[in-house]
């Protein structure tokens, strides 16, 4: 089974598919962690986050199983991603490995934001998870608080507007739910209500 999750900056979809891998024994890519590395190797080398030829190489190169968490989930790496993900070369490069990852024998959960329309169209479950931008700037603040680090929820929310802005109007593989995803939007429900929702989902659709 391939279960295909896609959404805007700190819907929960990562979350979600993180508790649907262990729900459901499934291996799961969160595919914004390359396009994070991708702009984290960028920003390391000291290059601009348009240079191209430095970024598809940076893609080619990427190995999915040593994506380090901790060090590319950082709020400005997030924004730096959404930059070099309007970039042909990055996406098909990375689409590449994201594909390769999804035709493991057995299925996979991968997380995005074109996994049910560009990477996996044929996915056997699309979730489209959404919260509003207040909610999720929120979250988002949170998070960083919790780290113990400074946050600033005016500057967070005015970057995920940016950063929807950005996702949902580039040329290629724009953030757009597939015609057949099951929209979820989470702005009233927690963690757990969220997931209990994405499991009924998930497995009303087995039925079918
Ligand atoms: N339904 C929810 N209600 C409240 N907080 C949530 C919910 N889903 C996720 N979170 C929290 O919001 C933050 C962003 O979630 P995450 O899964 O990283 O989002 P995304 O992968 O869409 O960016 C995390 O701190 C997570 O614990
Ligand atoms: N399938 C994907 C995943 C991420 N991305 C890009 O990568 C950025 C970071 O994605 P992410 O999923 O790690 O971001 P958050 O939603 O966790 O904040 C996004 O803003 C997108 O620009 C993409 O273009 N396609």
């Amino acid at each position: 089974m391939i279960i295909a999750i896609d959404g805007p900056a700190a819907s929960g979809k990562g979350t979600m598919a993180r508790r649907l891998a262990e729900h459901f024994k499934l291996p799961h890519l969160d595919t914004g962690l390359t396009f994070r590395a991708v702009a984290h190797a960028l920003v390391v080398a000291d290059k601009p986050l348009d240079d191209e030829d430095v970024a598809e190489a940076a893609a080619r190169g990427l190995d999915l199983g040593a994506l380090d968490r901790s060090v590319l989930s950082a709020h400005a790496i997030g924004e730096a991603a959404s930059k070099v993900a309007v970039m042909p070369r990055v996406r098909q490069a990375l689409l590449e490995a994201q594909r390769s990852f999804a035709s493991r024998p057995g299925g996979a959960i991968l997380d995005g934001r074109d996994i049910g329309t560009v990477v996996c169209p044929d996915a056997d479950v699309k979730l489209f998870v959404t919260a509003s931008a207040e909610e999720r700037a929120q979250r988002r603040t949170d998070e960083i608080l919790a780290k113990g680090e400074q946050a600033d929820y005016a500057q967070i929310l005015a970057d995920v507007k940016k950063r929807d802005e950005r996702d949902q109007n580039r040329a290629v593989a724009p953030l757009v739910p597939a015609a057949d995803a099951h929209l979820l939007d989470t702005t009233k429900l927690d963690i757990e209500g969220a997931f209990q929702q994405a499991v009924r989902i998930v497995e009303e659709s087995q039925i079918k």
